[in-house]
């Protein structure tokens, strides 16, 4: 997936008679290969979730988009999204709360599935997540956390995907579950997938992906190799992701410049 000259802004009314304009994303040009993790970090409100929504078409609707998304060499219209989006776009949100809290998971993994193959790709979806059989009964509630984060992966990811993304899928949960999910997308990519993962944790960002995208304030700053990531951060080439790599308590250097909130 490629993403050229992308603009968000929105429209709000300031007074009863006069609009003003926020700036959402500003000039943002970025590719998502096949095959590989491509990380976007930034700070709160730096446009993470907005490029996501941007590319699932799910924007706000005072938002008005110019740019170009272009998704295995076609342009990713409205019309080629209603037949992607949920298909060969898949989209893991950051909340469990997508889940319906009254219905059994299993039957909401088999939403969307071909009723006559359902539940046999129910069993393979359960089985590459490492859910039990027995948990196709119960109700999100039932569920821990880290299971929860499966099921939402067994309903958002379809045979056929080549484009993921995920937005924060790992906050609230526990080192083991967080070390699942990160794998999870590893396989995906070693599939030949497409993984787009937004998330504030540089550590697993660095840990996951070939490559990370820093934005802030609507831009994107610079993409980094992860394995640049390292040491001093001497490697990376952008002083901001230098400032925000030493910024890391595990890192222990004082910076100036960069205020980084978690
Ligand atoms: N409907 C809207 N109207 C006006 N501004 C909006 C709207 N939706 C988002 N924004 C603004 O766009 C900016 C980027 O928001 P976005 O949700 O993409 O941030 P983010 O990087 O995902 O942050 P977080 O890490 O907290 O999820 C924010 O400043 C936000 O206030
Ligand atoms: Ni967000």
């Amino acid at each position: 997936m490629t993403i050229s000259e992308l603009n968000v802004s929105f429209m709000q009314y300031a007074s009863r008679l006069r609009t003003r304009v926020v700036t959402g994303l500003t000039g943002l040009d970025l590719e998502v290969r096949e095959g590989e993790v491509l990380a976007v970090i930034g700070a709160s409100g730096s446009g993470k979730t907005l490029l996501a929504q941007a590319i699932l078409g799910i924007l706000p609707r005072n938002a008005q988009v110019t740019g170009e998304i272009r998704f295995r060499g076609e342009r990713l219209t409205a019309v080629r999204r209603r037949r992607s989006v949920g298909r060969e776009i898949s989209y893991i949100p950051q909340s469990v709360t997508n889940l319906d809290p009254l219905m059994p998971v299993g039957k909401q993994v088999r939403i969307g599935l071909d009723a006559r193959t359902a539940q046999q790709e129910q069993s393979r979806l359960f089985a590459r997540y490492g859910l039990a059989s027995e948990t196709s009964r119960l109700y999100p509630f039932e569920l821990s956390g880290g299971m929860l984060r499966r099921v939402l992966f067994a309903t958002s990811v379809r045979d056929g995907v080549r484009l993921v993304i995920a937005d924060e899928p790992t906050p609230g949960l526990h080192a083991e579950a967080v070390e699942e999910v990160l794998r999870h997308l590893r396989e995906l990519a070693a599939d030949g997938v497409a993984v787009l993962l937004i998330t504030h944790d540089i550590l697993s960002a660095v840990s996951v992906a070939e490559r990370v995208a820093v934005m802030n304030g609507g831009r994107l700053v610079t993409v980094e190799p992860a394995s640049a990531f390292t040491g001093e951060g001497d490697r990376l080439s952008h002083p901001f992701a230098r400032d925000l790599w030493r910024a890391l308590p595990q890192n222990r250097f004082s910076v100036g410049g960069v205020e980084w909130h978690w």
